[in-house]
């Protein structure tokens, strides 16, 4: 049974979503007013982890992920390059939208601020109607005294928020928020009923969620630093509306911390993810950030990188030996000790399942694959034991459809791919037996200008993707 650590609360819940064969997430995106990094990179993937497993198990997931292009931060930003707002949230919306891409996150809808602002006022006045909202000043404020759950989910009460510069006179009290920020010179502003002004923050995903995704969620995260005030205001804001429980898990992911200190765009120590896909290619990033539990914080090194580039490598090795035993193995009765073998790749996979089972564990679930590669290497590789190949063949295709660090070796043309690389490399060993060496040393090059590696030993000759 699947179980999820629940922020609300602070438990471990069995997962039972509101509707049977579906699961509603939502993601909290980025504020696009420089580039995204890999500590976005890390909460994205984790959530992308999550969904391709509980796709693995049948659900079908819908995610969606908001885009942050209002906001105080953009509108500085702009006043410092001299552009406007929207040419700067256009920018790093694009940026963003690349590395999502290479990424491999899969994310369904990517709703914007700045083309929601009619749904964001109609919640502003449904929250007014309702009594939980007050406009002073042309802005309006979220009644947070009319809300007696705010604090549930942070741990946090109402009178411990300190919202530095945020505080205005025209609050019925400091812990008060704006839901609309009435406008200033200089400022983007939109019409409202309460006259010229612009959306607060935590109003857009209470607004998005509920338009795409209903009014009642599955799953609800973000980063850790979301959780209060932002998920708190959400959620109070959202069931003001809904008078009913809007989200029935919250995930929150742990930081991607760089020097022990939290990696962000107003810190202003970031690495960017197109640097960072740039040097180590996506599927390192992704193996890398998968290979600590996502409530578990993690320290950005080059070491670290090179490591998991390293172990990622390992696995691969593991696949086109288990491919290269299915093509060309031989036919032969089970043996006792081919059916120990077997049981143990049982085994890995069991413990697979297992890990992911218990709060999306992909550390374990790592460590389990690697439990599995070495079953290749120190028993498959040498028994040549097809079925067992198959097995364990499968049990990776598993971890990738999770993982998705190494989908070249898993696209459908691979096992034709495979089995052409695999004649060339026979008839490069007949050369080789005949000492026709300068034949065979041009096959090798040819094949690495394709991108293919040819490994020579006592044992015979394998290959890999470079
Ligand atoms: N270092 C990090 N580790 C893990 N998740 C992060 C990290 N930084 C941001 N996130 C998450 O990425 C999403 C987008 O965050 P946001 O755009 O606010 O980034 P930020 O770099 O923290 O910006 P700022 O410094 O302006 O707050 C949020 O869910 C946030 O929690
Ligand atoms: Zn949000």
């Amino acid at each position: 049974m699947l179980r999820v650590f629940n922020t609300l609360g602070r438990r471990i819940d069995s997962f039972i979503p509101n509707e049977p064969h579906s699961v509603r997430m939502y993601v909290c995106g980025p504020t696009v007013y420089d580039e995204v990094h890999i500590g976005h990179g890390r909460t994205f993937v984790s959530f992308d982890a999550i969904s391709r497993y509980l796709r693995l198990k049948g659900f079908n997931v819908i995610r969606v992920q908001n885009i942050t292009d209002i906001d105080d931060k953009i509108i500085n930003k702009a006043k410092s390059v001299g552009k406007s707002w929207n040419e700067v949230s256009e920018y790093y919306t694009k940026s963003y939208l690349e590395m999502i891409n290479l990424l491999k996150v899969k994310i369904d809808i990517h709703p914007k601020v700045s083309s929601h602002i009619k749904e964001i006022i109609d919640f502003v006045q449904g929250l007014i109607d309702r009594g939980h909202a007050y406009v002073a000043n042309g802005s309006v404020y979220f009644d947070v005294d009319t809300y007696p759950k705010y604090g549930e989910l942070s741990n946090i009460r109402k009178e411990e928020w300190d919202q530095g510069e945020e505080i205005v006179k025209e609050k019925k009290n400091p812990y008060d928020f704006a839901l609309w920020k009435a406008y200033k010179p200089g400022e983007p502003f939109w019409d409202s009923p309460w006259g010229k002004g612009r959306p607060g923050w935590h109003i857009e995903c209470s607004t998005m969620s509920t338009r795409y995704l209903g009014t009642k969620i599955d799953i609800h995260g973000g980063g850790i630093d979301l959780v209060f005030p932002h998920h708190e205001n959400e959620r109070a804001q959202t069931e003001s509306i809904t008078n009913d429980t809007w989200v029935k898990y919250w995930m929150h992911v742990a930081f991607l911390t760089i020097k022990k200190e939290k990696m962000s765009k107003s810190k202003g120590n970031i690495i960017p993810l197109k640097e960072a896909i740039a040097k180590y290619g996506p599927s390192t990033l992704r193996y890398w950030f998968l290979s600590s539990h996502y409530r578990n914080p993690i320290e950005y090194s080059d070491d670290v990188l090179e490591q998991s580039a390293k172990s990622l490598q390992r696995l691969k090795d593991a696949v086109s030996i288990l491919r290269k035993i299915i093509l060309e193995g031989p036919q032969h009765y089970a043996k006792e000790s081919e059916i120990k073998t077997q049981a143990e790749i049982f085994g890995a996979i069991l413990n697979f399942d297992n890990a992911m089972e218990d709060d999306f564990n992909t550390a374990n679930a790592l460590t389990a694959i690697h439990e599995l590669a070495s079953i290749v290497f120190t028993k498959l590789q040498y028994s040549q034991d097809v079925l067992g190949a198959i097995m364990a063949l499968d049990g990776f295709r598993k971890f990738n459809d999770v993982f998705a660090v190494m989908d070249e070796e898993f696209s459908s043309e691979m096992d034709r791919i495979s089995s052409i690389i695999n004649s060339v490399i026979e008839i490069r060993n007949y050369l080789r037996e005949r000492q026709m060496y300068e034949l065979s040393d041009k096959i090798r090059e040819s094949l690495m200008k394709a991108g293919i590696k040819v490994l020579d030993s006592k044992e015979g000759s394998t290959w890999r993707f470079q």
